[in-house]
């Protein structure tokens, strides 16, 4: 049976200089429209997937066989242990062995990790082929999946090689969200607060008024509550793909969430970690005088309310500062922060007093 909600599908353009826009599309039963996004030049389309989605991209593999591509699945680890430069030497061997030339397609269908990969080999291959993003995480569908930041992982820190590449589209099927995980589920909050923080508060109120709905696919908002954080990224990117100004905002509360995820090994959601990260940056906006007590108080609450969490390591403290020295939005030896002056207005904080972020490790401390 098809209802009207399998039928609506919202279209988010991510504009900008230096490539072609793209859509992100968020709907129901959007794999119809991946021919018109490979486009008509490709002969081969290579399906990169994590191994929990193998059923996903062996079916998606088949789909494309039968329209008359050439089409390979690749299988890659499960979340961060794909985002090696071990598991893109294992892409770029599978599609020299494939004969993948500059007219033929990517598409990334997984979380972020995996489209964070997937993009990164559709940079380096040739460099730089067509690559579609399938993303089937909250958080991938809301941030990974947009805006072309591309990467890998190295011991020294998290996404430290990669490549600003966008894709040339976005397909968010929300069907795909039924079968993630609970606690990847609310990881992808995570990011979906942030823009709330930093950009669009309609997004908090939205998570307050019903906590345990935005903790499940089934809840009221979670189309509006994906849709919004989309418009946030989108807006954003367009206005500033490489980074250069703007765009550092989409780093609140990651600055310190990167060092832990590195702390840990990977291990972590990178949503966990950034919960952690902005309730570090709201103390931290708070010691500097920027931010009022309440609006730093309701970061704890709300990112609690949906079960994210709020503190790490007390001990740890040492080795966090030395990693994020390497921090990309570092300048030679100055540390710099995204810090809120106020609800939905982010801003750089440099080089702030050592002795006011341990202050404001304090917070987050255990
Ligand atoms: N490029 C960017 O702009 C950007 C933005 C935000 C985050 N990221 C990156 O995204 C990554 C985190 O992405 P994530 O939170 O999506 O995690 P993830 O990609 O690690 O996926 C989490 C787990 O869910 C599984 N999975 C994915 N979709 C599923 C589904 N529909 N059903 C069941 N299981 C499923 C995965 O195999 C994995 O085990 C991090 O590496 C982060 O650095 C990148
Ligand atoms: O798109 C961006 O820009 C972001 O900063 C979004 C972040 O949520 C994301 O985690 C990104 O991968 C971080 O990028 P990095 O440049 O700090 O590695
Ligand atoms: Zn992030």
């Amino acid at each position: 049976m098809t209802t009207d909600q399998d039928q609506t599908v919202t279209r988010i353009q991510v504009g900008g200089t230096g490539h072609d826009p793209y859509e992100v599309l968020v709907g129901r039963r959007l794999l119809g429209e991946l021919p018109a996004l490979i486009g008509p030049q490709a002969k081969r389309v290579a399906v990169l997937h994590p191994e929990s989605l193998a059923e996903t991209g062996g079916t998606l593999r088949q789909d494309l066989a039968d329209q008359g591509y050439e089409a390979v699945a690749i299988q890659l680890p499960n979340a961060e242990e794909a985002k090696t430069v071990e598991v893109a030497a294992y892409c770029w061997k599978a599609l020299g062995q494939t004969g993948f030339t500059r007219s033929d397609v990517i598409v990334g269908v997984g979380g972020g990790a995996t489209t964070d990969v997937a993009g990164f080999v559709a940079a380096t291959w040739l460099r730089g082929v067509r690559w579609i993003a399938v993303p089937t995480t909250v958080l991938g569908m809301v941030d990974a999946a947009i805006g072309g930041k591309t990467g890998i992982n190295t011991a020294e820190g998290k996404n430290l090689v990669g490549a600003f590449h966008p894709p040339a589209g976005v397909l968010c099927d929300l069907a795909a969200l039924d079968s993630l995980p609970v606690n990847d589920y609310v990881s992808g909050m995570a990011e979906i607060i942030k823009a709330g923080f930093i950009a669009d508060p309609a997004i908090l109120d939205l998570v307050e008024a019903d906590p345990e709905g935005a903790r499940s696919p089934a809840g009221p908002h979670t189309a509006e509550l994906i849709e919004r954080s989309i418009r946030v990224k989108a807006e954003v990117v367009s206005n500033d793909l490489k980074e250069s100004g703007v765009r550092e905002i989409l780093n609140y509360g990651h600055t310190l969430a990167h060092a832990i995820e590195k702390n840990e090994r990977y291990k972590w959601r990178h949503g966990a970690a950034v919960s952690i990260g902005m309730v570090f940056a709201a103390e931290l906006g708070r010691l500097a005088g920027r931010l009022d007590d309440a609006t730093a108080e309701r970061h704890s609450a709300v990112l609690k309310s949906v079960g994210l969490p709020l503190t790490y390591r007390g001990d740890q403290w040492p080795k966090l500062l030395q990693t994020m020295k390497v921090d990309k939005k570092s300048r030679g030896d100055l540390l710099r922060f995204i810090v809120l002056d106020g609800l939905a207005k982010p801003t750089v904080l440099e080089g702030p007093d050592p002795a006011v972020l341990l202050a404001a490790y304090g917070e987050v401390s255990e």
